[in-house]
């Protein structure tokens, strides 16, 4: 892969063309298709919502954007992905470097047992970071919002933070590797109400230096936090399955307010899913 613009000091992309693509991209579980078809671009320094109906297939997608799926047995993408331009699973393309520059935060906080500091370091060791490791501590613990609450403490296991403060912990893991995309599959739904909203503001700080995208069942959330939102659904088969498919995508105010399918008006407004 390229450089990113952040390390070449170049120009960032402009917000027209995509810095993630999916084109035709479908997603199999052995002979199943969990999701065909999609084609959907994704912008730099926005926050993109995947919302639709359990099973219609958005962590799957959301996933391949990154190369997690690779280590699944059995899954395999179809169709093309690119990132900067560049196919994300060209035989040359490492996937530990895509999943550095692409990071992932998952529904349950799952900090390293280990101190706060080394869940933030570990990382950045592995990745060959020769800096300030104190630094990038503070840094990183500082735009994840976490620092004031952790400073005096970052010999203390990451496991005996509270739920939201453990999803923030993971936050800065993930940016510590200095990403330049986050995927958060449903980061806040183990999460209270005000651990919810203090995540959702640090999305909205993020996004001035990071782009995110976000699967998430809370559609308020969706509509609160992300400028894009791509609604799917699935549809049964023949051999039973059920296959998730994009209906719509388009800016967030106009999914939730005025949607193109009658299939998004009925499930924004809660008549199904
Ligand atoms: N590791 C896996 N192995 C086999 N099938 C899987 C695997 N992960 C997901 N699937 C199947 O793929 C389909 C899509 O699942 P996925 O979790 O991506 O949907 P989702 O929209 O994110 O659902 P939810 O909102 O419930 O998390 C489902 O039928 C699911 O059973």
């Amino acid at each position: 892969m390229t450089a990113s613009p952040s390390q070449t000091g170049s120009p960032n992309l402009k917000a027209t063309q995509p810095l993630l693509r999916a084109e035709d991209v479908s997603i199999l579980y052995g002979s199943t298709v969990a999701v065909s078809n999609v084609f959907l671009d994704i912008f730099q320094y926005q926050i993109t919502a995947f919302i639709g109906p359990s099973g219609c297939g958005k962590s799957t997608l959301l996933r391949c954007f990154n190369r997690t799926n690779d280590l699944i047995p059995g899954a395999q993408v179809k169709g093309n992905i690119t990132f900067q331009g560049i196919d994300l699973y060209a035989k040359q393309v490492d996937p530990v470097e895509v999943r550095r520059r692409i990071g992932m935060v998952f529904q349950k906080p799952n900090p390293f047992p280990k101190s706060i500091y080394n869940n933030i370091a570990f990382g950045a060791r592995i990745n060959g970071y020769k800096g300030d490791m104190d630094e990038l501590v503070e840094t990183s613990l500082t735009r994840a919002a976490l620092w004031d609450e952790v400073k005096d403490k970052l010999n203390e296991s990451g496991l005996s933070l509270s739920g939201g403060q453990q999803q923030r912990l993971c936050i800065a893991r993930a940016i510590a590797v200095q990403p330049e995309v986050i995927l958060m599959d449903e980061p806040c739904s183990a999460l209270d109400p005000i651990s919810t909203l203090r995540v959702e503001e640090l999305m909205q700080e993020l996004k001035e230096q990071y782009t995110i995208v976000i699967v998430t069942h809370n559609m308020q959330q969706a509509s609160r936090v992300s400028d894009k939102t791509a609604f799917f659904n699935a549809e049964a088969t023949d051999q039973g399955s059920k296959r998730g498919y994009l209906v719509e995508y388009d800016d967030t105010v106009n999914i939730f307010t005025n949607p193109k399918e009658d299939y998004t008006r009925d499930y924004v407004s809660g008549r199904f899913g």
